[in-house]
């Protein structure tokens, strides 16, 4: 039985104003109710983390549901607490709201996929549109809690190694044979304050995300270029799989992601690593036919990941796909020139999306006909249990 506790609540309310009201990402937004309140225990903390996501999530359901007018979010958590089934206090915040009046509109609602789904309606037009009949299999499965994944960072440990240690810091763990470097938590808990995420030893990586970096065919001692690195999930994968050997070139249009990467690194004990901000198209010639690989996990819509970042949903504009779209159409244009002949490239996104995915290779192979030829397509689905990404690798032909 869930018991609501003023402070607690409080925090949840807060951290729904912010992310609502002033349009902040949910996870910094949690992240920092979290740490402003180090009182909190690890239940106090799992509540306020699990419930503000849980609202974000079922935003537009508890807000039809329960009628409230936009900033009302006592009223969504409400709405929350009859629909999960649990007891609502009798609370001043809480009267005028009826919890037969809810579960009534909810029963007549329900059959209104957008509505019991809890996505706007461009969005849900358009993943029907594109994605036909899976677009509602995928849908639900986007609306379920992300399991917490870790990959064992193998240039400091091995998977059974680090599972023991992390099982006698309290973390327990299981294997998926389909995702060789991969931990899955039993139970969701602050993995960063262990000893073995501050050596080192793991990151948090999806297991769908963990799949990119061994699709790109890499050896120790290559010369890889990550030209759209980021924070780096994705590069210190590879340096991993390169036993730090060879080059990694890791580039990003934003210093301060780079920046973040190097301390990344540092913990990760990577020591093949350079980064490279890309200011214009010179960044990009002085590189011209050096890599034998180059990643381009280019931005997109995160669809695939709306499990893990909710808000998203009610953050993301059709204005949004379209400019999206004209950027990788562009990064695939342009960053090939960096791959050496004979060499290979892997385009990936963390959306579902055909228009983003598979038509965009199919766009670039046809512009640069025998110059690229496709090796090999994956596509990884919300249904299937993690997140939703997709991958082609490329070879330039000539
Ligand atoms: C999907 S994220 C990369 C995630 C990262 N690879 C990881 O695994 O953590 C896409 C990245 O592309 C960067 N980006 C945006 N425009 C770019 C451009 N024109 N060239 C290169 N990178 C770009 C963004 O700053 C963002 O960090």
């Amino acid at each position: 039985m869930l018991k609501l506790h003023r402070s607690t609540t409080q925090a949840v309310i807060t951290s729904l104003d912010m992310i609502f009201n002033e349009g902040r990402y949910a996870d910094k937004v949690i992240e920092k109710t979290l740490k402003q309140n180090s009182k909190w225990g690890a239940r106090d903390r799992r509540f306020i983390a699990e419930t503000t996501y849980d609202i974000v999530r079922w935003y537009r359901t508890l807000r039809t549901t329960t009628k409230a007018e936009e900033g009302d979010h006592w009223k969504l958590l409400a709405g929350w607490l009859i629909l999960s089934d649990y007891h609502m206090p009798p609370w001043e915040e809480f009267k005028g709201v009826n919890p037969k009046d809810v579960l009534q509109s909810y029963q007549k609602l329900k059959g209104i996929r957008k509505i019991k789904e809890s996505i706007p309606d461009w969005l849900d037009e358009l993943g029907e549109q594109e994605l036909g009949n899976r677009w509602s299999t995928e849908l639900t499965a986007l609306n379920e809690e992300a399991p917490v994944v870790l990959r064992a960072n193998t240039l400091k440990t091995n998977l059974r190694e680090l599972q023991e240690k992390l099982y006698d810091e309290n973390v327990e763990t299981s294997l998926d044979e389909n995702f060789p470097d991969a931990l899955i938590l039993k139970q969701r808990q602050n993995v960063f304050t262990t000893p073995s995420f501050k050596e080192g030893l793991f990151e948090v990586q999806d297991a769908g995300s963990q799949r990119i970096a061994p699709f790109l065919h890499i050896e120790p001692g290559m010369r890889v270029i990550d030209a759209c690195a980021g924070a780096g999930g994705k590069t210190l994968h590879l340096a991993a799989l390169m036993k730090n050997k060879g080059r990694i070139v890791a580039m990003d249009v934003e210093q301060w992601k780079l920046d973040e990467l190097q301390k990344r690194a540092r913990r990760a004990g990577v020591s093949n690593l350079e980064t490279r901000i890309i200011e214009n198209s010179k960044s990009l010639k002085r590189l011209e036919n050096s890599a034998d690989r180059v990643l381009l996990d280019v931005p997109c819509s995160g669809l695939g990941v709306l499990k893990r970042n909710p808000d998203a949903k009610w953050k993301l504009s059709p204005e949004f796909i379209t400019n999206v779209l004209k950027l990788q159409e562009n990064i695939l244009a342009d960053y090939g020139t960096m791959l050496k002949v004979g060499g290979e490239m892997v385009y990936s996104t963390c959306s579902i999306l055909p228009s983003e995915n598979q038509q965009q290779v199919e766009k670039f192979l046809k512009a640069n006909a025998g110059k690229y030829t496709l090796q090999e397509e994956e596509h990884h689905w919300p249904s299937e249990g993690f997140d939703g990404f997709y991958m082609a690798r490329l070879k330039k032909e000539s």
